[in-house]
Order: structure tokens, then C-alpha cells, then sequence
């Protein structure tokens, strides 16, 4: 296993270790390679059938019944006990970018209603001091899919250095299309300097449903680092 995928491991373990509540019936599971292994470590409770499982998205879903779990829906259950999941920028207020891996809207929608999120990421997703510092590849943004032209214009116009539809590369011909049937738009304001007006501006566009900053919803973030301890940042 390569220091980062360790790193990784370590982060998610140490999470759910620390984290799980006793009584937990409702529990979120994001999206990406380091919840793989919370779900792995939440497969491995003793009373997993006593919750259920809400996914962010196809492979979220995925891991819940790969992992034995038991699966449930956000409109069954609009409330979470808690939810882990993984980011691509953190900064030391706890301030998110996510979307890297095109699970944006689904991710907002359970870390929104849980009473607690707790980020799991390995050493490399730590921010030295703004967001968008370590994440260079851009503010991911879901987007209805007619509107993309238009958000384009208005994302330079708030300040983008550069803001692209962000496309399927060799598997796909055309730009991506999320789990919600949107696109996504990969907007780079540089480092960041008010991470909550810029999201409220972003939101404020017509045929933006959800942007990539998730500003003040963490209460913890767990960090593998490339010593194999465990950094965490947060109450
Ligand atoms: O926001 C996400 C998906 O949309 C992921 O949580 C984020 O990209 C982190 O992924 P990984 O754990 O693979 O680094």
C-alpha cells in the first residue's frame, strides 16, 4: 500500500474510531477514495444492522451494500446522526472544497442535515492558510446544464482566472454529467480571500444549483499523514 493510500486509511479509521455514535441510526457516507475505508471500518461494527446508510452519490451507494450496510434514501431519512466524508482542500477554519470527484450536490445535501461532519483526507488536502492554495484545479460548481454559458460569463466577471466545463476526458466525449443529470464547471479564483461571500455570490447565479465551498459545516477533519499518525484539526 503507498504512503498516501495508508495515509488515507489511517485518517478514515482513526475517524470512525473516534467519531461513531453508540446510538447512531442515521449515518451519511460521501464519495471518493478515502471513504472507501470508512465505510470499510463502519462494515466492520459489530451492530451494523441497528442504522442505516444515506450514499452521496453511485459509488457511495456502492460501498454502503458492498460493506454490508444497510441502505436508506435522504427523503426517508432527512436526518443524520452523522456523516464522513472526504475533501480536496481544507483550511484551518474547517472551510471545504469539494466536488473533485463530481459528487457536489448529493455531498452538500447530507453534510447539510447532519448533526455532525466529520472530513476524513490524507497530508495532502491541508491548506497552508486559503482555500484554493492547495486545490489549483478550481471551485467545482453543479450546474443546470442550459445555463453553462451563461454562468461561465458571470463566474469572470465575480473574479475567475479561468472557468471551464469540466469534461469527461477519454471516457467520455462531452462534458460530465453528474449523479443529478447537471454538468459541473471548474472555476479558479486563486487563493481565496472570504470563502463565504464567494460562495454566496457563486449561489446567487441563475442555473447554479450547488458550489464546492462548504463553509462552516465540518466540526472535525481527520489527516493521514506521511508519518502514519493521524492529524486532527477541529473541536
Ligand atoms: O468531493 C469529493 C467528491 O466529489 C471527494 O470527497 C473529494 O474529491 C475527495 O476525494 P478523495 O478522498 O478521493 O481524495
Amino acid at each position: 500500500m503507498s504512503l498516501v493510500e495508508k495515509a488515507k486509511k489511517a485518517a478514515a479509521y482513526n475517524a470512525v474510531d473516534e467519531n461513531f455514535p453508540a446510538n447512531a441510526k442515521v449515518v451519511g457516507i460521501g464519495s471518493g477514495s478515502t471513504v472507501v475505508y470508512v465505510a470499510e471500518r463502519i462494515g466492520q461494527l459489530a451492530n451494523k444492522e441497528s442504522f442505516v446508510c444515506i450514499p452521496t452519490g453511485f459509488q457511495s451507494k456502492q460501498l454502503i451494500i458492498d460493506n454490508g450496510l444497510k441502505l436508506g434514501t435522504i427523503e426517508q431519512y432527512p436526518s443524520l446522526d452523522i456523516a464522513f466524508d472526504g475533501a480536496d482542500e481544507v483550511d484551518s477554519q474547517l472551510n471545504l472544497i469539494k466536488g473533485g470527484g463530481a459528487c457536489l450536490f448529493q455531498e452538500k445535501l447530507v453534510a447539510s442535515v447532519a448533526k455532525e461532519f466529520v472530513v476524513v483526507a490524507d497530508y495532502r488536502k491541508k491548506s497552508p492558510s486559503n482555500l484554493g492554495i492547495q486545490w489549483t484545479q478550481g471551485v467545482p460548481i453543479e450546474i443546470v446544464p442550459n445555463s453553462y454559458a451563461t454562468v461561465l460569463k458571470s463566474l469572470y466577471a465575480l473574479g475567475a482566472k479561468n472557468a471551464q466545463l469540466r469534461q469527461g476526458g477519454s471516457a467520455k466525449a462531452g462534458p460530465i454529467i453528474t449523479d443529478n443529470n447537471n454538468f459541473l464547471i471548474d472555476a479558479d479564483f486563486g487563493a481565496i480571500e472570504n470563502v463565504a461571500q464567494l460562495h454566496q455570490q457563486i449561489k446567487a447565479l441563475v442555473g447554479v444549483v450547488e458550489t464546492g465551498l462548504f463553509v462552516g459545516m465540518a466540526k472535525k477533519a481527520y489527516f493521514g499523514e506521511e508519518s502514519g499518525e493521524v492529524l486532527v484539526w477541529g473541536a
